[in-house]
């Protein structure tokens, strides 16, 4: 039998908390904004296949897919907790773009492992899984980061702790909030863009930087909307990032002036994010960013809302 299994996109840092805070989304139109894994039994040895949309960014190799890597990683886990496995072959449906910063590359990664611990009878637990899943990325993008992973598995605003036990931690979001997500239509390496950004910050930046964390993260669990809006602001990295993303700063004073609520950059875009508490100014917003933020055709805006579900089986 085949098991398929589908993981959502994320908005990684979600301004005020640059590697710490991360969010599912999913289109308001029921479409599926993520990657979706198919796994079932083979003979002879591990196979992956790959097709959907975005098929041809990826790797010509599936060896050198981070696909294959997973299943690799898991098997190993596998035998090292002394457990004999058959081999498997993956069929990757890449709907995500590759660096587009909606969590492209965890999205593959999250939906490949909990096929594979859905296939093998759950062998491992939430958090085990979760540290696999920061271990491909880090591969993927340099660095240790669960701002993708966390979300686009566990579903949610999601903030990390400095806890291996736990590594994640639900915080509520705003559940009346649309998100319109435009995708510009270029590529950003993720590891490129970590490089723009300083090795030190000032000592003013940092207690901005702290401000704006926990002044959201306490306006959440509150409910207070405009408090979390005013303060929804990246010290850390738009500064230095904006200037890679064409129309970035034109748009997102046209989205202000349309009523806008908040704006950023998701994960370390091209991909900006507008938040907005009415469906109909979501549509003025989305219509505005297709007609100025999109650089090629392969740009897309979703109007979307907060994922609560993350990664699940779907037929
Ligand atoms: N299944 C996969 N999905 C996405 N990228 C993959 C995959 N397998 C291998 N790669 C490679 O990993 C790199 C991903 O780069 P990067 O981290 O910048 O993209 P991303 O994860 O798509 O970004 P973002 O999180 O901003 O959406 C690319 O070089 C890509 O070819
Ligand atoms: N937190 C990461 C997310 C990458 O999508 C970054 O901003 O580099």
């Amino acid at each position: 039998m085949t098991i398929k299994v589908f993981a959502p996109a994320s908005i990684g840092n979600v301004s005020v908390g640059f590697d710490l805070l991360g969010m599912a989304v999913q289109p308001v139109n029921g479409e599926l904004l993520g990657d979706v894994v198919a796994i079932e039994g083979c003979d002879g040895s591990n196979q992956l296949a790959m097709e959907g949309p975005f098929v041809d960014k990826l790797p010509n190799d599936p060896k050198d897919n981070i696909v294959f890597t997973c299943i690799e990683i898991f098997q190993q886990a596998l035998s090292e907790k002394g457990q004999e496995f058959d081999w498997v072959k993956l069929t990757l449906e890449k709907r995500m773009p590759v660096g587009s910063g909606l969590g492209s590359s965890a999205c593959s990664i999250v939906a490949a492992l909990v096929a594979l611990n859905q296939y093998y009878q759950k062998p491992f637990s939430e958090a085990q899984l979760l540290a696999m899943m920061g271990q491909m990325e880090a591969q993927i993008s340099g660095s240790l980061h669960y701002d993708n992973v966390a979300p686009c598995f566990l579903g949610g605003l999601q903030l990390m702790v400095n806890d291996k036990q736990i590594i994640s931690r639900e915080i509520p979001s705003f559940s009346q909030c649309y998100f319109v997500m435009a995708y510009s239509g270029i590529n950003v390496s993720t590891k490129a863009a970590r490089e723009v950004l300083p090795e030190q910050y000032d000592k003013a930046t940092a207690i901005a930087f702290g401000q704006n964390l926990a002044t959201f993260i306490d306006a959440c669990y509150r409910q207070d909307l405009p408090q979390a809006m005013s303060h929804l602001k990246d010290v850390l990295a738009e500064p230095y990032r904006s200037g890679l993303l064409p129309g970035f700063d034109v748009c997102r004073q046209g989205v202000a002036e349309l009523g806008a609520l908040a704006s950023g950059i998701s994960g370390s875009g091209p991909t900006m994010f507008v938040v907005t508490d009415d469906k109909e100014n979501a549509e003025q917003i989305q219509t505005f960013l297709q007609e100025n933020y999109l650089q090629s055709p392969a740009g897309f805006v979703y109007i979307c809302q907060t994922d609560v579900h993350g990664a699940r089986l779907v037929c």
